[in-house]
């Protein structure tokens, strides 16, 4: 199966730059908590540390939305929070569904921050026969056999893959065949998608072997040393941060 996505360009048809795209939800975050404290606007300095990124990459991202702010004054929150909503299409309610409800897939039905970002959880998807027609957050958990059914009463585009890690591919194969175009990985492993499918993944074991890298590293400084060596000898090698 081609991986065509491993070769798009790092900017989207639109000319907003992938890593852009991607530092909007952390505006969109920081610029909720204000419009929630009713604070009109906010200045380009104080938003970036809300957002933990430079100011000065703040400024450009918002210039590729049209959006530079009045001198003095700094931007409209409300108005901010529009564009950026629109940008990343979250004015649109979008329909998710979960397939693998384990401990993670059950956890993620729960959480209540799907909803209150446009994320409606349309659909739980489980291969155990045992759980067809419980509940989880409020929801009857239905077969597989019903994925394709599902996924098309229901027009959704974006499945949210919680199987075990032998088993994501296989789901990821029938979601797409069945017309998602967005997937969200939380299973350890890489899948293959056809061009026009999008594949995030999560991994919380890999974020913390960065930090693990991060505390090797800052013992070694500690201690006035190099840091811990590897196993042969070598330095480890340097992640990008
Ligand atoms: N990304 C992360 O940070 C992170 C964190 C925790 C767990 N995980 C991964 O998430 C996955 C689920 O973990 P868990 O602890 O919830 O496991 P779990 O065993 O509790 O749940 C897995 C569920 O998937 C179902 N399932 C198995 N094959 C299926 C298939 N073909 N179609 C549909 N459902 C199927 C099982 O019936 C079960 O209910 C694992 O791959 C795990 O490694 C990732």
């Amino acid at each position: 199966m081609a991986t065509g996505r491993n070769h798009r360009p790092a900017t989207r048809s639109r000319g907003i730059p992938e890593a852009t795209v991607a530092r909007l939800p952390l505006y969109l975050r920081a610029l909720t908590a204000l419009s929630e404290r009713s604070v009109p606007t906010v200045s380009s300095e104080e938003l970036a540390a809300a957002a933990g990124v430079n100011s000065a990459k703040l400024r450009k991202d918002f210039s590729y939305l049209g959006s530079y702010g009045t001198r003095g004054v700094g931007y409209d929150v409300e108005y901010l929070v529009y564009q950026i909503s629109r940008e990343l299409g979250l004015t649109q309610d979008w329909p998710v569904v979960i397939v693998g409800i384990g401990n993670l897939g059950a956890a993620l039905a729960n959480y209540g921050g799907f909803a209150s970002r446009g994320f409606r959880v349309a659909a739980l998807i489980d291969a155990d026969p045992a759980m067809a027609g419980k509940p989880v957050a409020g929801i009857a958990v239905q077969h597989t056999d019903e994925l394709e059914k599902i996924i098309s009463d229901n027009g959704v585009s974006i499945g949210v893959i919680a199987t075990p890690a032998g088993a994501a591919q296989q789901v990821c194969d029938r979601l797409v065949a069945a017309g998602v175009t967005s997937i969200l990985n939380f299973a350890p492993t890489v899948l293959s998608v056809p061009e026009g499918v999008d594949v995030r993944k999560v991994d919380l074991s890999i974020e913390l072997q960065i930090l693990a890298f991060h505390e090797q590293r800052k013992a070694g400084e500690e201690s006035g040393g190099p840091g811990r060596k590897g196993p042969d000898g070598d330095m480890p090698a340097v992640m990008p941060a």
